[in-house]
């Protein structure tokens, strides 16, 4: 699939904007604040219906505006899909897919499937588990309607089972309420405890692969799904742990919890691996994803790269740069030496300054 054309209304620092987009590279460049990872966050929009920048949506209206309007045409299998999404500052949210409008955000989600890498993503190994559930969240909600409906409706469960224990003073108080709550968090829990297991067992074999080139065959690393609880032991742990929820208020049991271990050579790299270890484990995550979106959804996502090549060094520069073959990709930069030394064909090179975006001949 590839992005033909985004136009913004009124979006963050663009008055008015449309880009036309090459099927192949695409380079936005620009000194620093002038609106390049903006133009990545409105394709994120229309892909996932959120900012990947920030969870409030009155952010993205132009300051002083009352309404943001973002549009974009997609292309899959020559057929064109028109995404339209009006943010209003009341937080009214229209999204319309080919004029008519959704009821239902899952009638969007995988309908552009984008893979945004980023700076912080080199961080997911070394950053916190809730950064490494957000990656697993954002690719498995893409790729598929089911994992984000069960993920919906198991946070939903979680928020009012969370309530329930707060206003409880102690074990006694409690009363049947809770086991209708344990039941419904076990039933959504356990299809994304399933679906979560599925992904890593695929992503793992892909990214032995990956690392395993890119480190040059010194480092074997391997993934680990590191479950909070096991499907079978899910009502246990929670009655088990109830005394302790009631006391803090909320919920220790549940795929909410779950983390991902990183082994490289046999060591939890998480916690004693290098700096330049954990990125490079970081980058062969990023691209044994792209590799397995590919190859579920049987076509391409568009990847989104927000000035992530200066972070890397030239051996890594060039491994990501030999994966954009036949992928549209967007990338954010402020030079593009980086891109004319790695002898990148780039399709369309725009200049960004100050919400304009400028065909660079
Ligand atoms: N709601 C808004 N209304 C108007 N301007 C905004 C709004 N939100 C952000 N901006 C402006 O957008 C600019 C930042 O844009 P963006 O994050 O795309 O920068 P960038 O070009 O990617 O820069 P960098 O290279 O530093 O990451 C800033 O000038 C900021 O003031």
């Amino acid at each position: 699939m590839f992005i033909k054309t985004l136009s913004l209304k009124d979006y963050r620092n663009y008055e008015e904007g449309v880009i036309h987009f090459s099927e192949g590279i695409n380079i936005l460049f620009g000194k620093n604040a002038q609106g390049k990872t903006n133009v990545l966050e409105a394709i994120y929009l229309c892909a996932t219906s959120r900012s990947h920048r920030t969870s409030s949506d009155k952010e993205l209206i132009r300051l002083g505006e009352e309404a943001t309007h973002v549009k974009l045409t997609v292309n899959k299998h020559d057929v064109d899909e028109d995404i339209d999404i009006h943010i209003r500052k009341n937080n009214r949210k229209g999204i319309a897919i080919n004029k008519i409008p959704i009821k239902k955000l899952n009638e969007l989600m995988g309908l552009l499937h984008v893979i945004i890498f980023s700076p912080e993503d080199l961080g997911l190994i070394k950053n916190g588990p809730k950064e490494r559930r957000r990656f697993i969240n954002i690719e498995l909600c893409q790729l598929d309607h089911l994992y984000y409906y069960h993920l919906q409706q198991y946070h939903k469960v979680l928020k009012q089972r969370n309530n329930l224990l707060k206003n409880v003073k102690n074990f006694q108080e409690i009363d049947q309420t809770i086991s209708i709550w344990d039941d419904q968090l076990i039933g959504h829990g356990i299809k994304i405890i399933e679906k979560r297991e599925a992904f890593l067992h695929d992503l793992n074999h892909i990214i032995q692969k990956i690392h395993g080139d890119i480190s040059g065959g010194t480092e074997q690393l391997e993934m680990i799904y590191e479950k909070n609880v096991t499907m079978d032991g899910f009502k246990e742990r929670l009655s088990q742990q109830l005394k302790k929820d009631i006391k803090f208020g909320s919920t220790s049991v549940g795929p909410h919890r779950d983390d991902m271990m990183f082994l490289v050579n046999g060591i939890d790299i998480r916690k004693y691996g290098s700096q330049g270890q954990q990125r490079t484990a970081a980058l062969s995550l990023k691209l044994s994803e792209i590799q397995l979106v590919m190859d579920q959804i049987d076509d391409t996502p568009v990847l989104l790269l927000d000035d992530v090549l200066s972070e890397l060094d030239q051996h890594r520069q060039q491994y990501l740069m030999h994966t954009l073959n036949h992928i549209q990709t967007i990338i954010t930069c402020t030079g593009i030496e980086d891109y004319i030394k790695n002898r990148v064909q780039i399709g369309k090179l725009y200049e960004v300054t100050d919400g304009h975006v400028r065909l660079y001949t």
